[in-house]
């Protein structure tokens, strides 16, 4: 019953969230032809394209102080600089003032008016900030994020703001007056559910849904949301399930009852929006036990797929392939380098967490080395605490490779806390003690000389590409090349014409130096590992002078 309920929502999304995506191109092509149109004439029908496009008018693209001067003159021109430090008079003001983010809200065109009509759910974003755990901008950044995770889980933004207050209010999370305003914002606007850049308690949820009568989910339900949404593995599903039931069973009880437009089974799952998808408010009625029992059910089931996952990287380990595992924040362009550098073809999308589940892409070195890379899920800040066992089969094979490059977007405003938010995760896994490490700055066709040149002054060691230009890429595939660990035996022999296939599988897994064909047979000078060794050097044949011996190396 159960089962059945939850493949059936898993349908009706992915046909809502294709028409989304869909309409949402529509958009931007739209919008070029009125508004951008010196942009539109650069490049007018590839994917890069599209994507620049929909990125020109994203809330997510802002320059950071970090790459701008003028904008940290900016910043500073609006008086918010120093609010980390004393109390100006500028912060008491801006207390009493919910802070609209810009960018989140305006109405961009007027199809956009149509394509309300077919999406899920239009959703108000709300945060807190205190000056004194962050800055301004800082909380915008985070609001920003958030709307990108709420537009991947297929919501339109109608508005997003923040409060400033030392602590969130008990009761209501932003103070009572407050939520009287947010909830003119959503009358307003139209919206059907509010979304807080948090993790809230059951009740704090429920009285702010009481005070703007609509649905409200925080930041951990979009982020299951788009996991449930994306997960294709049958391991990866179950793990995501996991987490959403992980996450309503201490919320069972506050689900329903203050909201009129409740509804169970097939309806909710057409009207439902984010967080009530998957094992969401349709199983209101379930009995906890009966949650209990799909979890430790669902738990075993993972503890034995678990065992297949270990016997697939051991084969890979034990035929001698060096890993590079390709780590970063989502959307940072992972995918998209592995498929420049190997011409797969990984999904690649302007969306957060396009790759759930991770992904093994072969590819060979200039002396025709086989090597892999592993692309990963890509890290978000705050990641929900109940996804973070999912999260775990990306990093066992972080742990299990040779090199791991780290992809950041350039582009980014403040690239170096995403490269801060992915180390704190590496850093608990101690294998990766000591692994060697490249950074890779992406998207740098996205950013002016300026602010490349900051970037380069900052990170002196990393590598600047653009997996859309390809400029960069063959210094950065030179590097890894060098990092990947060398095979450790020397062979110098003279084999046989018959062990033609070992020597194939010399240039394939190991380096060969060089190669001389004398009439006996194939006199080889390789490094490959040990059992390729002494495979070949059982097909060693005699020679009248043996090569490798002293007389030999001057000739
Ligand atoms: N302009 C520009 N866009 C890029 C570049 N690399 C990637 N992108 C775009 O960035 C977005 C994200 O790319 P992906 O390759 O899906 O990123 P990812 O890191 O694999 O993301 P997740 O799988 O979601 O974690 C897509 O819209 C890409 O087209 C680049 O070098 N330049
Ligand atoms: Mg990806």
């Amino acid at each position: 019953m159960l089962e059945y309920g939850y493949a059936r929502l898993c349908v009706t999304i992915e046909k809502d969230y294709f028409v989304y995506r869909k309409g949402d191109m529509a958009v931007q092509t739209h919008q070029s032809s009125s508004s951008h149109q010196g942009q539109a004439a650069h490049a007018r029908t590839t994917a890069w394209h599209t994507n620049r496009q929909r990125d020109s008018f994203d809330v997510t693209d802002e320059r950071s102080d970090i790459l701008l001067d003028d904008h940290a003159g900016e910043v500073a021109a609006r008086g918010v600089q120093g609010l980390t430090g004393e109390q100006t008079w500028e912060e008491r003001e801006g207390r009493n003032k919910l802070r609209h983010v810009e960018g989140l809200g305006e109405l961009q065109d007027i199809t956009e008016v149509e394509y309300r009509k077919v999406r899920l759910e239009r959703v108000v974003l709300v945060g807190v900030w205190s000056s004194r755990e962050t800055t301004l901008q800082q909380a915008e950044e985070s609001l920003r994020e958030l709307a990108a995770l709420a537009r991947t889980a297929g919501a339109e933004i109608m508005d997003g703001v923040l409060q400033h207050r030392m602590k969130p209010d008990k009761a209501t999370y932003i103070g009572s007056g407050k939520a009287a305003e947010v909830a003119g914002i959503v009358a307003a606007t139209e919206a059907d559910t509010i979304v807080v850049d948090a993790d809230l308690p059951p009740s704090q949820r429920r009285a702010l849904e009481d005070v703007t009568k609509v649905h409200v989910v925080d930041r951990t339900a979009v982020i299951l949301d788009i996991f449930a949404q994306h997960a294709t593995s049958r391991e990866g599903k179950a793990q995501v399930e996991l987490a959403q039931m992980e996450y309503m069973l201490p919320r069972l009880r506050g689900w329903g009852g203050s909201l009129s437009r409740q509804a169970g089974g097939q309806a909710a799952g057409q009207a439902g929006g984010i967080g009530s998808r998957g094992p969401g408010e349709t199983k209101i009625e379930m009995d906890r036990r009966v949650i209990r029992t799909r979890m430790a059910k669902l738990r075993k089931q993972i503890e034995q797929m678990a065992p297949s996952r270990a016997v697939k990287r051991g084969s890979r380990h034990r035929s001698g392939i060096p890993t590079v595992a390709v780590v970063g924040y989502t959307n940072a362009g992972k995918s998209s380098l592995i498929n420049r550098l190997t011409g797969s073809e990984e999904l690649v999308e302007n969306a957060l967490f396009a790759t759930l589940d991770t992904a093994v892409r072969a590819a060979k070195t200039d002396a025709g080395r086989s090597f892999t890379y592993v692309d990963t899920v890509g890290f978000v800040r705050k990641l929900p605490t109940q996804l973070v066992e999912a999260f775990k089969s990306t990093l066992e094979e972080v742990a299990e490779s040779h090199v791991i490059v780290h992809v950041v977007d350039a582009s980014h405003p403040d690239p170096f806390s995403q490269i801060d938010a992915v180390n704190d995760v590496l850093e608990d896994i101690d294998s990766l003690a000591g692994m060697p490490t490249v950074i890779v700055f992406n998207k740098i066709d996205r950013i002016d000389s300026v602010a490349l040149s900051r970037l380069k002054e900052l990170a002196p060691d990393a590598f600047f590409v653009s997996a859309a230009s390809g400029e960069g890429l063959s210094e950065l595939n030179e590097h890894v090349q060098s990092l990947l660990p060398k095979p450790s035996v020397r062979v110098d022999a003279v084999v046989s014409y018959a062990a033609g296939a070992l020597l194939s599988q010399a240039r394939e897994k190991g380096s060969i130096l060089s190669l001389e064909y004398l009439n006996e047979g194939v006199h080889v000078v390789c490094d490959v590992d040990s059992a390729l060794a002494s495979a070949l050097l059982t097909a060693r044949v005699e020679v009248d002078s043996a090569p490798g011996d002293e007389g030999d190396e001057g000739e």
